[in-house]
Formats: structure tokens, sequence, C-alpha cells
């Protein structure tokens, strides 16, 4: 089977799972892991931004995928995200992740150093080289200040192990161009979670959404509407799963709402650790209502 068609679909940016003192719980990663297998999507995204892998030691990024790879191994694609300021933790984590059974590994740059192209190509390097697991780029500028060039990612695609990009730049010409530029069988997820489908019909074969947590069942809807070719209904939606996005990027702590969310569904996280601020108690009312919102939505979809 092609890269593309492995690991094409939709993908949940796990959100973080603490105790009530924010201390890691496997238990409660565990019950997020299992929260999400039966709502039909391809797989995680474990320790990205929205799973606060750069917040975290290392040790505690290693006990949360050793939870998740315990809870649903072989249920869903695991890709991981093993970006960490220095090149030898992140050497770490990747094999780590290889030896515990992870299907991909993923980094953004290191951050704070303004760092030259060919130190962040080093960096990455120095993971690819250290597993046999495929490897998707992570590409955020609007947080790591670091715009991935087509040229880079053509040099660094040229080796097997490279498969895709996670672009969650907003250009979707840029989406388009990473998708040249990575060849045939070159895996392009879409982040930007308001432009899903977009980024779909630029060459996206999926996505990995920070909101996605909330509403995996809506992107997934989404994804076969595109799919189906059934384009002004895919539109519609898009709409629809924007004006939540919106509502939930209105409060201080996007996590902090979203974690929230689920705990009124009975699959409880924590709240998301500092400098991330948590949910406010006066933003429970109405995070309430937007859950509501969301619940009628999946329904109205008539999706489980
Ligand atoms: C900049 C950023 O964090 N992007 C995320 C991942 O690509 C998205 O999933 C956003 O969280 C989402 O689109 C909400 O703006
Ligand atoms: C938001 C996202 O895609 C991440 O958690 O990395």
């Amino acid at each position: 089977m092609s890269n593309t068609e492995t690991f094409e679909g939709i993908y949940v940016a796990m959100y973080s799972a603490y105790d009530e003192q924010g201390e890691v719980d496997a238990e409660r990663v565990k019950k997020l892991a299992r929260y999400y297998a039966g709502k039909g999507i391809k797989g995680l995204y474990v320790g990205g931004s929205s799973g606060e892998g750069i917040l975290q030691t290392a040790e505690e990024r290693k006990l949360v995928l050793e939870a998740v790879m315990q809870e649903i191994r072989g249920e869903l694609k695991v890709i991981v995200h093993v970006g960490a300021n220095s090149t030898r933790e992140s050497v770490e984590l990747s094999k780590h992740a290889e030896a515990h059974g992870a299907d991909a590994i993923s980094a953004v740059p290191a951050i704070y150093y303004r760092l030259s192209e060919a130190a962040v190509e080093t960096h990455w390097q120095q993971m690819i080289d250290s597993s046999n697991l495929p490897f998707i780029i992570y590409n955020i500028p609007q947080t790591t200040g670091f715009q991935l060039s087509p040229k880079l990612l053509e040099k660094l695609a040229k080796q097997p192990k490279v498969i895709g990009v996670k672009m969650s730049g907003e250009s979707t010409f840029d989406l388009q161009q990473y998708k040249v530029a990575g060849g045939e069988d070159f895996l392009v997820l879409n982040g930007p979670d308001e432009q899903f489908l977009a980024g779909r019909i630029m060459g996206a074969d999926g996505g990995i959404g920070g909101t996605y947590g909330v509403m995996p069942e809506l992107f997934c809807k989404l994804n076969e509407l595109y799919l189906a070719n059934r384009v002004t209904e895919a539109q519609e939606l898009q709409y629809k799963i924007n004006a939540v996005i919106k509502r939930l990027l209105a409060y201080p702590s996007l996590y902090g709402a979203a974690k929230y969310i689920l705990s009124l569904r009975g699959v409880e996280t924590g709240q998301p650790r500092l400098p991330l601020l948590p949910v406010r108690e006066e933003d429970h009312a109405s995070l309430a209502v937007l859950n509501g919102d969301i619940l009628a939505l999946v329904a109205e979809y008539g999706i489980q």
C-alpha cells in the first residue's frame, strides 16, 4: 500500500490528560484514547500542540504514548510528536516511539533559537536516522517562526522514510506546492481546521486538528462529503464547523475550553498546563451551551 493510502484520513490532535494536581494521568489518557476509538477517525496525533508535548518532560511524554499504545494499538494509527527543543531529547523520544509501536513520528523545528534551514534539517535528520518509523514534518510557522521551504521539503522527501508533512500554515497555495515538491506518494495533512475543505481540494490527503477533539464525527462527515464529491453540502458543513471553532477561539484558552467540553461528556482530562490558561468558571455555562450545539449538529448529520 502507498503511504498516502496508509495514512490518509482524519486524525484527532489529542489533548493532554492530567489528574486534578496536574500530573499526567495514564488512566485518563487511556479513557480519552478509547473515547476517540469509537468515532470513525483514522488515528491520533499524540503530544503535539493540543497534547502539550512541549510543556511536558520526556518521561511524561513517554508515559502518555505508552498509555495510548496500550489502549488502542492496532485500532487507530498513532502519529507521535517527538519534537523537543534539543535534538538529543527528540532522538530519545523517536527511539521510544519505535520501541512502543507507534506508526509514525513527527516534529516541529526546535524553537527559541532562530535556526537556519541547515540547523533545522540536521535536527530533523537525526530523528529520521534514529528510528525506522516514517517521519512526518510538522510545519507550523505561526508558532515556530520557521517557514519550511518547498526546496528543503523536496530534499527531505527524497528519503523513503520521510513520507509527509502536517501543514498548519494557512496558505493553501503553499500546501499545494508541498504536495508537488514531495512527489507522487507524499502525504499532506491539513492543519487549519477552519479550512479543511479548502486544504483537501488543494491536495491534502486528510487532516490533523486541534478542534477535531470535540467534534471528530463532524470532520469525518466533512471528509466523506468531500470524497463523495458533494461539495455544496461539504461547504455548508464547513461553515457550521467554523461557527463552532469561532466560539471556541473566543475563550482565553482553546484547550481549556475543549477539555471542559469533554468533561461534560464524562471524559475528564483536567486543566491544560500553564502557561496555557485553565478554563474560567464564568465560562462553564456558555460552554455547556456550546457542547449542546455541537451534539445537536452531530445528531443532525445522523452520526452516532
Ligand atoms: C496554529 C494551530 O494550532 N493550528 C492547529 C493545527 O494545525 C489547528 O488545529 C488549530 O488549532 C485550529 O485550526 C483552530 O484554530
Ligand atoms: C493542533 C494540532 O494539530 C496539534 O496538536 O499539533
